[in-house]
């Protein structure tokens, strides 16, 4: 207790080790505390006393008059003072107990009323017991320090090799770091070329005592950056599907005489399949004989084209197609050829095939429309939110495709736009709500393409009794039973019935995001909401 008392306040506080030398308290509050020689009970309470016996309050500096900071944590470290001084009375075991005892200490008067470097001589003639009055200190910070050190059995792995290092020839970071501390605490003692070996483990006692850790944490950081680790080697081949064909990156250096490529660039293949009249049982079938389908950048999947293998020519980011064949078509046509292959191996990459092409379709399906301005050519534009795909996906489409293939979804964005969301304040505000009323008498009228079980709606109305007293809530029950057709129902109770228009806010699990958006489309499809996931 004494030790986590004494070292964790002053391991993380700065101005200790900036205000203190080799511990000796430089606050002349602290200095005159020991010329007035005040008695002895101010002394054991005083927070700025040098050296002393006392574990907690007289040998730590942290609490230095001149840091406010630590006014609390002073108060505090004083009450655990005096229980520690009557322990310590008690507590022949330790040697400094008893030093505190006895208070006329010849030492104890010396340094009291010493000068710095009068001090700094006693601690040189007692190292064991500077070492040990630090000790406590030093052990918060003794993992870092000593992780450069030769000396710690608590150090991080690569401490071991360091430890080499180090004993055979101190690395210049090494070399500086102490210098650096040094020259922090008392470089005229502690360093120099002369020093011995003995000294050398006071001046590692004493470093650990005036380290910063922040000089530490930066010497951590320098070695970690050289070792950048790559998480992704097992995904290359994945990226290689996707990466920039080099032919997509203008140099700049031929800026002037760059004329644009203006070509239709390959975004993703998305399927293949094989061309009209080629025999789909011939035993040597190579990409000239399938046709691709093309996702073309700037544009949506919806406008993905058919292209055979020749005319790949005419276009731009063409690797792509080479890494698709590659990876899925020539892996294809041996799993369908081969009859080597293993028939699960043939069943798995079917159905993997299949589920691609049914996303694919969902990503040709307007979720929503969320924008709209005049086009180039005069004619409106729609900003279209695609099924399954993020937001960074949305595209710009004329309205007459938008138009064709979810006027639905036009009509609900010009209707969302048209009118302006307004909350009730009385409502808005728990103390000026008005009473519950409980639903009765079935399913609520502003829940539509469903009716809600009895069940259901008495969660629904526990939800909105506590909402009416200001109280917050858990909705439990079994899987299945309609807890999200619930919350979606209070969410439009508020409304409707409370005037009450939002913002809400609904965080749940990625997996269980599209059946929300759902459950919302079918419950209340007059409500406005929006999915933010993926990257922006
Ligand atoms: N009153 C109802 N009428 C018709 N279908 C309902 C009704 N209540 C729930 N469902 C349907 O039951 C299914 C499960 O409902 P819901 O997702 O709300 O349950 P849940 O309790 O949230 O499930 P989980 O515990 O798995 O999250 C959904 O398809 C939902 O549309």
């Amino acid at each position: 207790m004494e030790s986590s008392g004494m070292v964790i306040p002053s391991a993380q506080e700065p101005s200790s080790t900036s205000t203190m030398s080799n511990g000796y308290p430089v606050s002349p509050v602290a200095y005159e505390a020991h010329v007035h020689g005040d008695d002895e009970s101010q002394r054991e309470r005083s927070p700025s006393e040098p050296i002393e016996s006392h574990p907690v309050s007289e040998s730590s500096p942290e609490p230095d008059a001149a840091d406010d900071s630590y006014d609390g944590a002073s108060a505090e470290s004083d009450a655990e003072d005096e229980d520690a001084a009557a322990d310590n009375s008690d507590d022949d075991a330790n040697p400094y107990s008893r030093e505190n005892s006895s208070s006329p200490h010849p030492g104890r008067g010396a340094q009291r009323r010493s000068s710095p470097q009068s001090e700094t001589d006693l601690i040189r003639q007692n190292p064991d017991l500077y070492g040990l009055r630090r000790s406590g200190r030093a052990r918060t910070t003794r993992n870092i320090a000593d992780s450069s050190d030769s000396d710690s059995d608590v150090v991080a792995p690569r401490a071991k090799r360091r430890r080499k290092e180090t004993s055979q020839q101190p690395s210049k970071a090494s070399r500086s770091a102490t210098v650096s501390s040094m020259s922090d605490s008392d470089s005229e003692e502690y360093g120099g070329k002369s020093a011995r070996a003995s000294k050398a483990r006071r001046r590692r006692l004493q470093q650990t005592a005036s380290y910063e850790p922040s000089l530490n944490e930066v010497r951590f950081s320098t070695r970690t950056a050289n070792k950048v680790s790559n998480y992704n080697e097992d995904d290359e081949e994945d990226e290689a599907m996707f990466e920039a064909d080099p032919e997509d990156l203008a140099p700049s250096y031929w800026a002037e005489s760059y004329a644009e490529d203006t070509r239709p660039a390959v975004d993703v293949v998305l399927n293949h399949r094989l061309k009209e009249g080629v025999d789909p049982k011939s035993q040597d079938l190579d990409r000239s004989d399938f046709e691709f389908c093309i996702k073309w950048q700037d544009k949506s999947h919806y406008h993905a084209t058919w292209e055979p293998n020749e005319a790949m020519s005419n276009y731009r980011s063409t690797r792509r197609v080479d890494n698709y064949v590659r990876k899925v078509l020539n892996e294809d046509i041996r799993l369908q050829y081969d009859e080597d292959a293993p028939p699960e191996d043939r069943e798995k990459w079917n159905l993997d095939r299949e589920r691609d092409v049914e996303a694919i379709e969902d990503y040709k399906m307007v979720e929503r429309v969320i924008g709209v301005r005049d086009g180039d050519d005069g004619t409106t534009e729609y900003l279209v939110k695609w099924k399954r795909l993020f937001y960074d996906s949305c595209t710009w489409e004329p309205e007459d495709l938008v138009s064709e293939i979810a006027q639905r979804e036009v009509d609900r964005f010009l209707d969302r736009t048209a009118r302006q969301p307004f909350s009730d304040k009385n409502e808005t505000t728990i103390a000026t709500r008005k009473p519950f009323e409980p639903i009765h008498g079935g399913s609520p009228s502003f829940l539509q393409n469903g009716e809600l079980k009895d069940f259901q709606i008495k969660g629904l109305n526990f939800l909105a009794f506590n909402w009416v007293r200001g109280r917050n809530v858990v909705l439990a029950d079994e899987m299945g039973l309609g807890k999200t057709v619930q919350t979606v129902s209070f969410i439009n109770w508020m409304r409707h019935v409370r005037r009450q228009q939002g913002p809400f806010i609904v965080i749940v699990p990625l997996s269980t995001m599209p059946a929300w958006a759902d459950t919302f489309d079918h419950w209340t499809p007059d409500l406005n909401y929006v999915v933010y996931n993926g990257t922006s």
